[in-house]
């Protein structure tokens, strides 16, 4: 057989084909350099005479290993004239690229496809993935070729490549719906040892795993394998050893194939593509050129299989085995620390698992390993990314504390010494605190690791910061301004205080000035304290405000307590005694009979009346206060609690009309009981003895003074009684002596009386010791009640002026 250019066809190289014999019904449909015959047609008419069949035609396939009888076979069953191998030249592969016969007596297309594992093509295997891609996509029946032996190897029975071809066939070429392929499965050298029906579950054992690990469209991922094809399983003894058993095995096989009346007919109509014969040339060109530009059918050789099992296996091994040990110690920042190393230990340990994957890995196929190290790196990546999120979230909280401590430290002293810089001591935390999270977080990132980014935990520490520098100026604010209200309130009140003690008619002028004066005074300070918080003119308008509704509700505060009715009978009291009791020169008075004291006493009671009345109002004017405060101020302070009603200017009558008479009533009574008390001490002053009875005394008992100052004895005696008295006071003996003296006068007595009484002589009663203690006892009695009775009374007085 001669080669020949096809004709119709330009005489190009490529499109010459190995043969070309009008007598020969074998074509080359698809040739080594992978084209389509354009002489299909006129086959189909000319040579196989199917151009006119319509439907009633079928398309056979082989499939299998090169150099297993697959030639042999399909000449057997169709009557073809495929070539096959001499025997005697070796194995080595007979048939190329894709023939085509018509079988001899019936109107079967039979396809004699190039045998796969082609030793010839090495890795080159494209060639035997598309071919075999294009048996199945246009084929009712594909024989799957193989030896007994391999029925068990994944390569040996080729079930990888077929994978492939089903991954792409169902992706490419089969819908719901479309006819079935009928994938014959031809046992060679079949010995009965193992029966067919146990090889024939391994293989469909082997098929369901393919068909599950195949990456199906969502549209299809819920059909299995028997939605799209049907199985047939036949053994065919050895074709030397056991020659009859062979053809008869074949024999029965050919009727199968051919015998539309055998019960186990293969070509049902339900796998026919329902392609028209004269259409099938367009059909299976089409076909072709859509697996040769298909983009899809990007199809990785067995080295990139290989490749791709292999590096996943290693990936799994070094993953599992060393990867997440090395870095458990880094699930320590799910209790919440912050872990310096975690950055060097996730460095370091991805490094080592990525150089104990290159140690295996990259033996095979470079492409597939590259790709599948970049997975396995994406793997450990993904695996320590929610540590690193945690360790981001870590020092967010951390920083987050070192912020709040600096900035509180800055406030401290700031409060200390009085000179706010919140903003500055705000701007150095800040600086800091971002550098010490930029840094930490970076130094905690996986090198390569792209979606790594600290940027989102960032921002959320950021605005966490302002946050709490937001809170922490309020407070630090809220801290100044309370402070200089409590200095001004306080010293306000002190100054008030003792204006209203010192009284007079300058008194309000006094209190209004002290209230003036610290509210300027505390302006000034908040102003001044407020600078270094960078605060806006609102704000500081703002805590003036506050300021002065504080110092005023302190003042109105001060002028409730100070005249309150206990507070204010006080005070009166005083300025009563200070004017009835006092002369003009502050010496206490000693009333004399001709003093006029219904005179002071009226005088004094009209002095407290008039103190009185300038406690009870305000006399000056309002606006001396601010007009804010008296109007704005209250207003708005008023309107955010409970009773909104507008400052009554009616507020400065500090003491009511009620309350006014009350306190008059009191001051009555303190006042009258003044008045009683000097009139007592003016009878008392004047009921003692008068100088002229003393001078009268001294005058006639001078001779007797005289006399015993100048008698020795008397003087003695004098002398003597005098310094007895002297050492008895001095030692406390007086009393006791007094008592010895009283006991021994009393037994003396009534020996005197017993002695009277037995020589007759009749005793007055009144001399009788037992008489004149039993009358002496209800009169010490009597005295005693009277001092009792006066002492509770002094008691029950007092308990009245607590009151
Ligand atoms: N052991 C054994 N050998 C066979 C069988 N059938 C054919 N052979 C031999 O296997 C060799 C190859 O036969 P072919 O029919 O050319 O094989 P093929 O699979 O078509 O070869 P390629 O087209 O090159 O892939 C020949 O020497 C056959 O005699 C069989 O059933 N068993």
């Amino acid at each position: 057989m001669e080669d020949q250019t096809v004709p119709g066809s330009t005489p190009d190289a490529e499109l010459r084909f190995s043969r070309f014999d009008p007598k020969d019904s074998r074509l080359q449909i698809i040739n080594d350099s992978k084209l389509f015959s354009p002489i299909v047609t006129e086959y189909m008419k000319k040579h196989w005479g199917l151009a006119d069949k319509g439907f009633d035609y079928n398309v056979v396939a082989v499939f299998g290993s090169q150099s297993t009888g697959k030639s042999t076979l399909l000449n057997r069953l169709f009557g073809t004239n495929f070539d096959v191998m001499n025997e005697s030249t070796g194995r080595q592969q007979t048939t190329k690229g894709i023939w085509v016969s018509k079988a001899e007596d019936t109107n079967t297309l039979v396809l004699d496809v190039e045998g796969t594992d082609g030793g010839e093509r090495f890795e080159d295997q494209d060639f035997e993935r598309k071919s075999a891609l294009f048996s199945l996509a246009i084929s009712e029946v594909v024989i799957v070729n193989m030896y007994e032996n391999n029925v068990g190897l994944y390569n040996g029975a080729n079930l990888g490549l077929l994978k492939t071809v089903l991954d792409v066939n169902l992706q490419l070429f089969q819908q719901a719906g479309s006819p079935k392929t009928c994938l014959y499965f031809v046992i060679r050298d079949f010995t009965s040892q193992t029966p067919l029906s146990k090889l024939s579950e391994t293989l469909m054992s082997y098929l369901e795993k393919i068909w599950a690990g195949l990456s199906k469209p969502d549209t299809k991922k819920d059909y299995s394998i028997h939605d799209f094809f049907t199985f047939a399983f036949v053994g065919l003894p050895h074709k030397i050893f056991a020659r009859d058993a062979f053809e008869s095995a074949v024999t029965q096989l050919r009727h199968k194939f051919t015998d539309r009346n055998n019960s186990e007919y293969v070509f049902v109509p339900a796998l026919h593509k329902r392609v028209p014969a004269d259409g099938f040339s367009t059909f299976a060109k089409g076909i072709w050129d859509r697996i040769v530009a298909s983009k899809d059918l990007d199809l990785p050789t067995q080295t990139q299989l290989l490749a791709e099992h292999r590096c996943e296996e290693i990936s799994k091994e070094v993953f599992e085995g060393y990867f997440v040990g090395g870095v458990k110690s880094l699930k320590a920042v799910e209790s919440g620390k912050v872990l310096d190393e975690f950055g060097e230990t996730a460095n370091d340990k991805v490094k080592e698992s990525l150089v104990l994957f290159d140690k295996d890995g990259s033996r095979y196929n470079s492409s597939v390993y590259e790709r599948k190290r970049i997975e396995f790196f994406n793997k450990m990546a993904t695996y320590l990314l929610p540590l690193f999120n945690q360790q981001l979230a870590n020092l967010s909280k951390k920083t987050l504390e070192s912020f709040t401590t600096s900035l509180a430290a800055g406030l401290a002293a700031d409060e200390a010494s009085g000179v706010f810089n919140f903003a500055s001591h705000m701007e150095t935390a800040l600086r800091s605190s971002e550098a010490a999270f930029r840094s930490a977080a970076i130094a905690s990132t996986l090198e390569g690791a792209l979606d790594w980014t600290p940027d989102v935990q960032f921002n959320q520490f950021l605005i966490e910061i302002h946050r709490v520098s937001g809170d922490k100026r309020r407070e630090a604010v809220e801290r100044m301004v309370g402070s200089v209200q409590k200095v001004v309130v306080g010293a306000m009140k002190d100054t008030v205080i003792a204006k209203l003690n010192a009284g007079g008619p300058l008194m309000w002028g006094g209190v209004i000035d002290a209230y003036k004066d610290n509210v300027v005074f505390g302006i000034v300070q908040v102003q001044k304290r407020g600078a270094g918080f960078e605060a806006s003119h609102e704000e500081i308008e703002q805590w003036k405000g506050n300021l002065q509704w504080q110092t005023w509700t302190g003042l109105l505060d001060t002028l409730k307590d100070e005249t309150k009715d206990e507070a204010m009978c006080a005070r009166l009291k005083n300025i009563f005694e200070s004017k009835f009791r006092y002369d003009e020169n502050g010496v206490p008075r000693l009333w004399n009979l001709e003093d006029p004291i219904d005179l002071y006493f009226a005088a004094a009671c009209e002095e407290a009346e008039r103190a009185l009345n300038t406690y009870a109002r305000i006399d000056k004017s309002i606006t001396l206060l601010g007009d804010e405060i008296l109007e704005d101020q209250c207003f708005a302070r008023n309107s955010q609690h409970e009773t909104k009603k507008r400052f009554d200017p009616a507020c400065i009558n500090i003491i009511s009309s009620g309350r006014l008479q009350n306190i008059r009533d009191r001051f009555k009574k303190d006042a009258d009981m003044l008045f009683m008390e000097a009139k007592r001490s003016m009878v008392v002053t004047t009921a003692k003895i008068p100088p002229w009875f003393i001078a009268l005394t001294v005058i006639l008992g001078w001779n007797e003074f005289m006399l015993v100052l100048f008698n020795p004895v008397y003087f003695t005696l004098l002398a003597i009684t005098l310094g007895g008295l002297y050492v008895g006071y001095q030692y406390g003996m007086i009393g006791p002596a007094y008592h010895t003296g009283k006991v021994m006068v009393k037994g003396v007595l009534r020996e005197a009386i017993s002695e009277l009484e037995k020589n007759g002589v009749d005793v007055p009663e009144f001399l009788k010791l037992d008489g004149a203690e039993k009358n002496a006892k209800p009169r010490r009695k009597a005295t005693k009640k009277e001092g009792e009775s006066s002492q509770s009374k002094e008691q029950d007085e007092a308990d009245k002026k607590l009151d």
